[in-house]
């Protein structure tokens, strides 16, 4: 939204730390963690920002978000959506709903493990005329001193012994199988060699894999093999995402005080790869009736705006979310960027998460509220937290949380430039967010990292 009103304070958050300072000065008694809520803020507000008596520590706002969903009807006290059978094609990024048991035993029956001959008893054999494929049924018994051709896969004949190698046998002018010899040696021949005896990898009533796991292509493979064709998994939660703002153009170049949309193109496949179906992009302009229109339309388990945040004239998520009667659980997050995000149950089994317009800012509040938001309700498992040393020092913010594009480099995460809560630079060329706690991070000093679900190669990305 263009409106001047909410650009007064938005530089200043750049200046965080040097204003921070001087409040430090002008209050001797105070330190960073005692910070009055009424304070004009270091990012700015004045006194009476709506948000900032309310604002929630980072960690907390993430735990409600995660708890959020727990208290829709869909998915009782686990929070997730209620499971659905989906073929094994359209399962792909889903969570199990149910542990994948065997159907099976595998191998479902004695299978030879290599190209060669069924023998039955010690050397030489006398060889049977038809061989043994892979596919079909049952043969004959082998009797003692017998062997047939099998092929890798093959039902193993009842009697065979063992398996020889094509490469460690041969066979004679008058057509008898002996065991070859290498470098003087003859190949050994040992009761079950190269056989795969059936239920060798599970019985048929085993766990394979506990409810929860992520299907991944080696699951989908697993599933197959253990006899499924559809599988109970938790849906991906809906999500609708209304872009807010008069000022955004489409495409083309910014030109009179217009700029381009950059949340129209990041958030849908970003939330895709968080677990999400999106089911709807809208843009909608700076009108309060619009923004209520939309909201009470979606059906969506989830809604993202992004914009509107803030307390400027044309500052509508919080006046719309006060007439539809939606229950705020976050408003405004100890986080910088990202300070005006939201949290809001819209209905019962739907959630909006207020994004801030500034880009960084919504990346921010897309990793602190959505991302364990959508988590909860797709069952998703949480990520394992981990932290690295931070190559150089990064200024904190007194009071709030910082989140910070790094790069990350063997063992090292190297802050990146360009991460004013308008910009994108950063974060574009970005692995990783660290979490710089307030006050600051020292060079060498470990921080947290949320990384970012591409950076990670996982199944989670899922774009399309
Ligand atoms: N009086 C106050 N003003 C502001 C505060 C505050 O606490 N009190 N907070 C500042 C902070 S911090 C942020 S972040 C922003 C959040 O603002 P909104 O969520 O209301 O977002 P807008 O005002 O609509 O936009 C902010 C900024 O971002 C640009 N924008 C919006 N949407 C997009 C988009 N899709 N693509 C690219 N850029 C977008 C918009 O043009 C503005 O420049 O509020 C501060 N003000
Ligand atoms: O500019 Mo705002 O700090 O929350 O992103």
């Amino acid at each position: 939204m263009t409106a001047h009103a909410t650009r007064a304070d938005e530089d200043a958050d750049d200046l965080d730390v040097e204003e921070a300072l001087a409040l430090v000065k002008e209050n001797p008694g105070r330190t960073p963690g005692d910070h009055a809520p009424n304070d004009r803020s270091p990012g700015g507000e004045r006194p009476d920002a709506p948000h900032r008596h309310r604002a929630t520590d980072w960690t907390e706002a993430r735990a409600v978000a995660e708890r959020a969903a727990r208290h829709g009807r869909g998915g009782g006290r686990a929070g997730y959506l209620t499971p659905v059978a989906v073929p094994l094609a359209s399962a792909l990024g889903l969570t199990l709903a149910a542990p994948l048991m065997a159907l099976t035993d595998l191998p479902s029956f004695d299978t030879s493990a290599m190209d060669g001959w069924a023998v039955s008893g010690p050397g030489p054999w006398d060889v049977r005329d038809e061989g043994v494929l892979a596919g079909h049924a049952e043969h004959a018994p082998l009797t003692d001193g017998e062997a047939v051709r099998i092929a890798t896969g093959a039902r193993i004949p009842p009697d065979t012994t063992a398996v020889l190698r094509s490469e460690h046998g041969r066979t004679d002018a008058t057509g008898r199988l002996h065991v070859t010899a290498d470098a003087g040696a003859p190949h050994t021949v040992t009761h079950g060699q190269d056989i795969r005896p059936r239920g060798q990898e599970c019985r048929s009533g085993d766990q394979l894999l506990p409810v929860g796991t992520l299907v991944t292509p080696a699951v989908l493979g697993m599933a197959a093999a253990a006899g499924y064709d559809t599988l109970s998994t938790v849906p991906r939660p809906r999500a609708d995402v209304f872009v807010l703002g008069d000022e955004l153009l489409s495409e083309g170049l910014p030109h009179d005080g217009l700029i381009r949309d950059a949340l129209g193109p990041m958030l849908p496949p970003w939330l895709r790869a968080l677990g999400a179906e999106v089911t709807a992009v809208r843009r909608v302009g700076d009108d309060e009736d619009a923004l209520y229109e939309a909201l009470t339309a979606s059906d969506a388990e989830v809604v993202v705006t992004t914009g509107g945040t803030a307390a400027g004239p044309v500052d509508h998520v919080h006046p719309t979310l006060r007439r539809i009667g939606a229950d705020l659980l976050v408003d405004g997050v100890k986080v910088r960027p990202g300070h005006p995000m939201l949290l809001a149950r819209t209905k019962e089994d739907q959630h909006l998460v207020g994004l801030p317009g500034n880009p960084l800012a919504a990346v921010s509040g897309l990793l602190t509220l959505a991302e364990p938001l959508l988590r909860t309700l797709g069952a998703r498992p949480a990520p394992e937290p981990y932290a690295l040393p931070l190559r150089d020092a990064v200024q904190g913010h007194p009071y709030d949380t910082r989140l910070v594009p790094v790069s990350l480099r063997g063992d090292l995460a190297l802050p990146l430039l360009y991460n004013g809560p308008a910009m994108l630079r950063g974060i574009a060329a970005a692995d990783a967010l660290a979490v710089v706690p307030p006050g600051g991070t020292r060079p060498g000093q470990e921080a947290e990292l949320l990384d970012l679900p591409w950076a990670t190669g996982g199944i989670g990305v899922c774009f399309t």
